[in-house]
């Protein structure tokens, strides 16, 4: 956990490694630099990059094998040279050239799979240019959505705009997900993608499943679409109007096994990714990669170098299902430890109900190299109770690799100026368009057109996490103001039907859109004055950055990512100038929402000053993916320097049980004491010591239980405590 800090030594290239002279090598940490100042033959290296239409891409060319090729660009090129081993001025063989003479560029030493490419910038021989050196990598996003190809939420937004960020910083980038056709107008997304690569056969679920690939390059990344028949129904990637499908586990189990496939036997733009990867799980749905890397690979010597990182958007999705299936995940049996799942007792739902399940996310946060979540607010308080959802002592045990970094957003699809789905245009310099924005939205709407009344808006998931409750109980309020309300969402039916019944009770107030529509979703973030966030936790939240972008004042409640993304309004700072970019209020209560939208709405009325002075500081705030992708590269070399997690690792987890509960091994000593606990029931079965489970003793679980029962009578509400009835979307 933490703030990201500064970056790790450098690691040298394996041509460097392979020198036979070891005498003069030098510390890792000063390579790069003590191998600038002492060559005078390396000219100016950088690493180029074949994807896809190799004449598309520029960057680094990739071998078969993932391996990557440098080129000395100021000779090699015009001269053709073969330069063979570079040596300093003392002898020492400091890396290896290879120019043919067509100026095409070969694999150094494809052997030793140099996933890893170095591209740098020799400061000139007198030492007066630094240009910081960077590292690149073969990245594999894995997630179950990627805007603009497929999106329910954030998660698509941050899967379709992140690797493209990424892919710009020289990385070479690939984004796996499920190709779905749902019958509808959406499947025409699919349509700019191609069939790649063979039929690939995946063993789960007691039987053999035949995926194919599509593969589109776009924007510098490989999107990679696996294709089967379970993708294909209406509805969205996760379920339909009836709820959550039921074969979900089936679909994202598939999913994650051909992630895997993919860099292995994918030609993307000729060259496969190879095995020193970098994968990027995004929540449960991904979750079994890191495990299936750890537990079906890597014992075979396959993706020895690679690594992952587990990326947790929301953690109140783990994909827990019945301990039975864990037979159908494709994993070895004695890796059942990893993602097993047992649940207090008070969460079970029947006296036979032993609470064991298998939990992916749980599975993941276990085997990943990395955790990373998309605020830092996020990445501490799912370290705690009310924030863990049953995972917050496990992931507290993994505080060390920990971190928290905040979204970006697209800054090419949401940016006012060139914003197609908008009726005006406008920018920070002339917000003349945004009034005609909003007077476009209350004639589309059907409200009075009344360009001075402050219009509120609203856009999410219609659930328990976006705060729809609260937001429902301080409409009848709201509307006794002089304002207008827009809310966009789908979601629980309950909320849809109370949106319908509200909008006919204000007709001249009110409009509650129930769908899912993109477009809208542009016009209501540009024509509102105010954004209301009221979730209940948010790990980051988009639409407050969408929001400020516009020049829209965001209200929201102060949790996660909202807490640190948006400042609250001081209008006495810098001598009256006012300083933030919106309210924030906590805690979560009816009469706090009320209460911070009221000093928004009298701040628009009556302070005109103070309220271009917010949108302005918002519109200027950066929230574009470069400040992250820095902090995102600077993990990457965390995870490259700790060696990956390993089936030791896990076998030592397992003999440190077994030794416990090895009755032989106790000495007597403590055999009696040992009884009388297990008598008090303060042990669990041994499958709960095992990686990670969740051990309380059964007067823990009695405590926590009555906190909970308290907690609900006081507030009328659960606390999110263990996550026993988690829908597997
Ligand atoms: N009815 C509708 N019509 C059109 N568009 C709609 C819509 N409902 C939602 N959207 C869009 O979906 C996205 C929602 O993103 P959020 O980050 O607010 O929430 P979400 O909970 O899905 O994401 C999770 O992942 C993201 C990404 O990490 C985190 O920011 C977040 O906190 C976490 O809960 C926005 O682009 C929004 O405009």
């Amino acid at each position: 956990m933490g703030t990201l800090r500064a970056p790790p030594p450098l690691r040298p290239c394996k041509s460097f490694l392979n020198s036979t002279d070891t005498t003069t090598t030098p510390k890792l940490g000063v390579f790069s630099s003590w191998r600038r100042r002492n060559t005078d033959k390396i000219g100016y290296l950088t690493l180029r990059r074949s994807v896809g239409d190799g004449s598309k891409a520029g960057g680094f060319r990739s071998s078969q094998d993932g391996s990557s090729i440098i080129e000395d660009e100021k000779k090699g090129k015009k001269e053709g040279l073969l330069l063979g081993a570079e040596r300093d001025v003392t002898g020492s063989v400091v890396g290896f050239h290879l120019i043919p003479p067509s100026g095409d560029s070969k694999v150094i030493d494809a052997k030793d799979k140099l996933a890893t490419a170095r591209e740098e910038v020799a400061e000139d021989i007198e030492g007066e240019e630094k240009v910081p050196t960077r590292v690149t990598h073969s990245i594999v996003f894995v997630t179950a959505e990627a805007a603009p190809y497929s999106k329910t939420g954030g998660l698509g937004d941050v899967c379709g705009s992140l690797p493209i960020a990424l892919a710009a910083h020289g990385h070479r980038v690939m984004v796996v997900s499920p190709r779905y056709l749902h019958g509808g107008p959406s499947d025409k997304n699919f349509t700019g993608a191609s069939e790649v690569g063979s039929p690939t056969k995946i063993y789960c679920f007691g039987g053999e499943q035949e995926v194919r690939f599509f593969h589109e390059y776009r924007a510098g990344v490989d999107w990679v679409f696996v294709d089967h028949p379970s993708y294909h129904r209406p509805g969205n990637p996760y379920g339909d109007q009836f709820g959550a499908f039921s074969d979900n586990q089936f679909r994202f189990t598939l999913l994650c096994h051909a992630a895997c496939e993919a860099p292995l036997v994918l030609p993307l733009g000729g060259f496969t990714y190879g095995e020193k990867c970098l994968f990027i799980v995004n929540d449960w749905h991904a979750g079994l990669v890191p495990v299936l890397l750890a537990a079906k690979y890597r014992p075979y010597g396959v993706y020895k170098d690679a690594r992952s990182i587990l990326v947790i958007h929301n953690l109140a999705h783990q994909g827990v299902e019945a301990a039975a299936t864990y037979s159908n995940l494709g994993l070895p049996a004695d890796w059942y430890g990893a993602v097993e799942w047992v649940f207090p007792t008070w969460a079970r739902t029947h006296a036979l109900d032993t609470g064991k399940a298998v939990n992916v996310l749980k599975g993941a946060i276990v085997t990943a190299d990395r955790i990373l979540t998309v605020s830092q607010g996020y990445s501490w308080e799912i370290t705690t109770v009310e924030g863990g959802y049953g995972l917050d002592e496990l992931l507290s045990s993994r505080k060390s690799v920990l971190n928290g970094i905040t979204n970006g957003i697209d800054a090419t699809e949401w940016n006012p100026s060139l914003d197609v789905h908008i009726p005006s245009n406008y920018s920070i310099h002339d917000l003349s368009g945004k009034v005609e924005c909003k007077i476009a939205l209350q004639k589309e709407l059907g409200l009075p057109i009344r360009p001075d009344c402050p219009m509120i808006g609203f856009i999410g998931r219609l659930d328990y996490q976006k705060g729809i409750d609260i937001i429902l109980s301080a409409t009848p309020e709201l509307m006794e103001e002089d304002v207008q309300f827009v809310m966009l969402g789908s979601g629980e039916r309950q909320y849809e039907d109370w949106m319908r019944v509200t909008e006919a009770q204000y007709r001249d107030k009110y409009r509650g859109w129930v769908g899912f529509n993109v477009p809208i979703s542009h016009r209501i973030t540009a024509g509102c004055d105010i954004l209301l966030m009221p979730s209940r936790f948010e790990p980051c939240g988009l639409n407050q950055l969408y929001a400020m972008r516009y020049g829209t004042v965001p209200v929201v409640h102060g949790t996660g990512g909202l807490r640190d993304t948006v400042e609250n309004f001081n209008p006495y700072a810098q001598e009256g100038l006012g300083e933030g970019t919106g309210w924030t209020f906590s805690p979560l209560s009816r009469e706090n929402l009320l209460a911070a939208l009221k000093f928004a709405i009298q701040t628009y009325r009556e302070h005109k000053s103070s309220w271009e002075g917010l949108i302005k500081r918002g519109m200027e705030r950066d929230s574009t993916w470069e400040k992250a992708a820095v902090q995102y590269e600077q993990v990457f070399e965390w995870a490259f320097i700790d060696p990956p997690y390993e089936i030791n690792d896990h076998k030592k987890k397992i003999n440190r049980r077994d030794q416990v509960w090895s009755l032989s091994k106790i000495p007597n000593l403590f055999l009696k004491s040992f009884l009388t606990r297990w008598k008090q029931g303060k042990f669990q079965s041994p499958s709960a010591k095992r990686i990670g489970s969740k051990s309380v003793t059964n007067e823990e679980e009695r405590s926590i239980a009555a906190k909970r029962k308290k907690r609900l009578s006081d507030t009328g509400r659960p606390s999110s405590g263990f996550g026993r009835y988690c829908p597997s979307t």
